[in-house]
This record gives structure tokens, C-alpha cells and sequence, in this order.
């Protein structure tokens, strides 16, 4: 299938696109029955459950993440129709699956709403997909776009986000401010086995956290700290903490932070949370101005990119030792 391209190679040819998302609840009785959906047999303790319970009960009970979702899709620019279904709350991926296979979809691409290598953020996505397929007879051909975290697109998104934040900052301060970034952390195992040959999802945040700051210039100093922590206690993940961290740099004399949390690509509740609640209460405590970069979005850099994604060769898929499921110790 496809057009051979001036290259010799086969230009795609897709007749939807399939957005996959993390999915999130819409109303407050819907909080408990989403997190149940996201951590069934991942053994993380009932009382950090009703800890990030309260989190979303805090918003209403609505996660953005749905919204977001829509005004992504809302913005796209792409010739064929488009789709979207979600991991852990509805519109769920069976449904959507079947809604495609309905329609006459016969092979679509899928963009999922995650820059990073990882178990959490690609392998489980790619079991959701084929799960989803093959509960429904005759379901289409779903083609995984590649990763995007270093594509031009998001990182030039990133580095607008960035500069906006810096400017938010008082005057006096934004040529000495820190750059902190932030991802998700995971387990320590996780992160060992990510990606073809191991370590690939702290690496291409490292990539994409050098490629922003080298646009932003000037040789400002950056790291890359970690957020989010969920799981059982005694199962080391990645630290430190960005709560931590900004105590650190605080004490050791840092006069301002922009957070850019880069292992996310919208605003969705463990960036509102864990960065504008808890992590903005800190540095009012410390008395350290700090300014939250918002995460891709909509931005139209970052909307271009998913059409340019849908135009390259397609990618090749990932081979069976790429981001393996985490081996499930008895407690
Ligand atoms: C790498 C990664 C990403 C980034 C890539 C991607 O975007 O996919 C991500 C995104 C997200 N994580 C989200 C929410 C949650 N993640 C949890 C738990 C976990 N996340 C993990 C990893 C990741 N998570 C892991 C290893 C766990 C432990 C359980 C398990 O092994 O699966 C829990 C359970 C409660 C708790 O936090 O303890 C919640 C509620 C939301 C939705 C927010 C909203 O509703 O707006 C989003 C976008
Ligand atoms: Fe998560």
C-alpha cells in the first residue's frame, strides 16, 4: 500500500488518524473508578490512592486531560477523519476501535499523547492498542507513530513555552533564573529497561530538556529532576523529587526556577497538582520566584508536528525487547 516517494521508500497512506490518550474522569463519582482502571495490579497502596483522589476532588472531579484531548483534535489539520480513544476512562479504545472498524476504517495511524520511551508511556499503549483490536472482529491496521521528543515541532513548542515563563518572572531576575525540568517518574526498573537497549527514557528527556535550553541560550544552567511518584514504597523510582530539588537549589542559592515539564504534553492533573498546588506552595514558602512553562498543548508547532509524523516513512515497529512490561514481584 502507498506511493513510492522520490527516496524509493513507501510514503504511508492512512485513512484515519487514532489520537490515544491516558483518559481521565469528567465528574466526581467517576475519580475512584478511573484510578481503580489505572492502577489495577500495580500495586500502589490504597492510601496514595485517596491521597490523588483527593487531588482530582480538589478540581471538581475533572481531570483536563479530556478536554485537551479535544482541543487538540479541535486544532488538527489532517485530510482523514479523526479518532480518539483512551487507555483508563472513556471514550475508551475498544469503543473507538469498534466505532473505526464500523466506519469502514481499514488501517489508521495512532498518535499517542506521549513524547517518551517507557513501559507506562509506549509499550502499555501499544497493549492497549492490540487488545483493543483484537476484541473487535475486523478491527483496522493501527500504525504507532514514532516518538516525538526530539522532533523540532515539540521542542520548538517547548522552548516558546519556556521563554513565556521566563518573562513572567520579575525583570531583575530572568537572565539568573534555573531551568528545572520535570517528567513523570518510574520505577528504577522501568527506566533501566526502556527503549531498545535500556535507559532510553531518562536519555531522551535529557535530549529534549539540552535541545530546549541550548534555543533558550545564554548557558543557563538546567536539570532534570523527577515528579508524580506513585507505586509501592519499597520499590526504589527515579529521584530526586522536584520538591526536593527546589528545597536544594533554594539552599544553595538559586534566586529563581522556570519548571518545564517536559515529559508531558499538556496541562493535564499531575502538572496542575504536583507543579501549580504543591510545588508552587513550596517556593511561596522558600520565598523562590518561580514560573511553570505550560506543556505543548495546542501550540501550533506542536499540532503541525502530528501531521508531519503522519507524512514520514512509516516507522518501523518496536522490537519485543523495546520497553518490556515490569516484572511483578510478590509483595
Ligand atoms: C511515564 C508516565 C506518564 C507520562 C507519559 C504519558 O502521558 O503516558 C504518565 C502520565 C499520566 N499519569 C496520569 C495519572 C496517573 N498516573 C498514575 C500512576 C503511574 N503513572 C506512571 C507513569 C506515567 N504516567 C506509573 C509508572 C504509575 C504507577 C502505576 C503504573 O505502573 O501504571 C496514577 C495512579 C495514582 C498515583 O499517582 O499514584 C494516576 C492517577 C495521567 C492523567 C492525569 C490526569 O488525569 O489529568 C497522565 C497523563
Ligand atoms: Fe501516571
Amino acid at each position: 500500500m502507498g506511493d513510492l516517494t522520490p527516496e524509493g521508500g513507501r510514503a504511508p497512506r492512512y485513512d484515519a488518524l487514532l489520537v490515544v490518550s491516558f483518559g481521565g474522569p469528567e465528574k466526581p463519582e467517576d475519580v475512584m473508578p478511573f484510578l481503580e482502571n489505572v492502577v489495577r495490579g500495580r500495586g500502589v497502596p490504597r492510601e496514595r490512592l485517596l491521597e490523588v483522589e483527593a487531588h482530582y476532588q480538589r478540581f471538581g472531579g475533572v481531570s483536563p486531560i479530556n478536554r485537551q484531548c479535544r482541543d487538540l483534535i479541535a486544532a488538527l489539520d489532517v485530510d482523514v477523519p479523526v479518532y480518539w480513544g483512551n487507555r483508563n476512562w472513556h471514550p475508551f479504545l475498544e469503543d473507538t476501535v469498534r466505532q473505526m472498524t464500523a466506519d469502514g476504517v481499514r488501517r489508521a495511524a495512532a498518535f499517542v499523547t506521549s513524547a517518551h520511551r517507557s513501559y507506562s508511556s509506549c509499550r502499555q499503549y501499544i497493549e492497549d492498542i492490540e487488545r483493543a483490536r483484537a476484541a473487535v472482529p475486523g478491527a483496522p491496521e493501527i500504525v504507532k507513530l514514532r516518538h516525538f521528543f526530539d522532533h523540532p515541532g515539540f521542542v520548538a513548542a517547548m522552548t516558546d513555552h519556556t521563554r513565556e515563563a521566563l518573562d513572567r518572572l520579575p525583570e531583575g531576575l530572568r537572565d539568573r533564573a534555573r531551568l528545572v525540568f520535570t517528567a513523570h517518574s518510574i520505577p528504577i526498573s522501568m527506566a533501566e529497561t526502556s527503549g531498545p537497549t535500556g535507559g532510553a527514557y531518562e536519555a531522551g528527556l535529557r535530549r529534549t530538556a539540552s535541545l530546549v535550553a541550548a534555543e533558550i541560550g545564554g548557558d543557563r544552567p538546567w536539570d532534570l529532576v523527577w515528579q508524580s511518584r506513585s507505586g509501592p514504597p519499597q520499590i526504589p523510582w527515579l529521584e530526586p523529587d522536584v520538591c526536593d530539588h527546589l528545597e536544594e537549589l533554594h539552599a544553595a542559592g538559586t534566586e529563581a526556577v522556570v519548571l518545564v515539564p517536559i515529559g508531558f504534553v499538556s496541562d493535564h492533573m499531575e502538572v496542575v497538582y504536583d507543579l501549580d498546588v504543591e510545588a508552587k506552595a513550596l517556593a511561596e514558602r522558600l520565598g523562590l520566584p518561580l514560573a511553570r512553562a505550560a506543556t505543548a498543548g495546542t501550540h501550533p508547532r506542536f499540532v503541525r508536528m502530528i501531521s508531519e509524523l503522519m507524512a514520514e516513512p512509516e516507522p518501523a515497529p518496536c522490537p519485543a525487547t523495546c520497553c518490556p512490561a515490569p516484572v511483578r514481584r510478590p509483595r
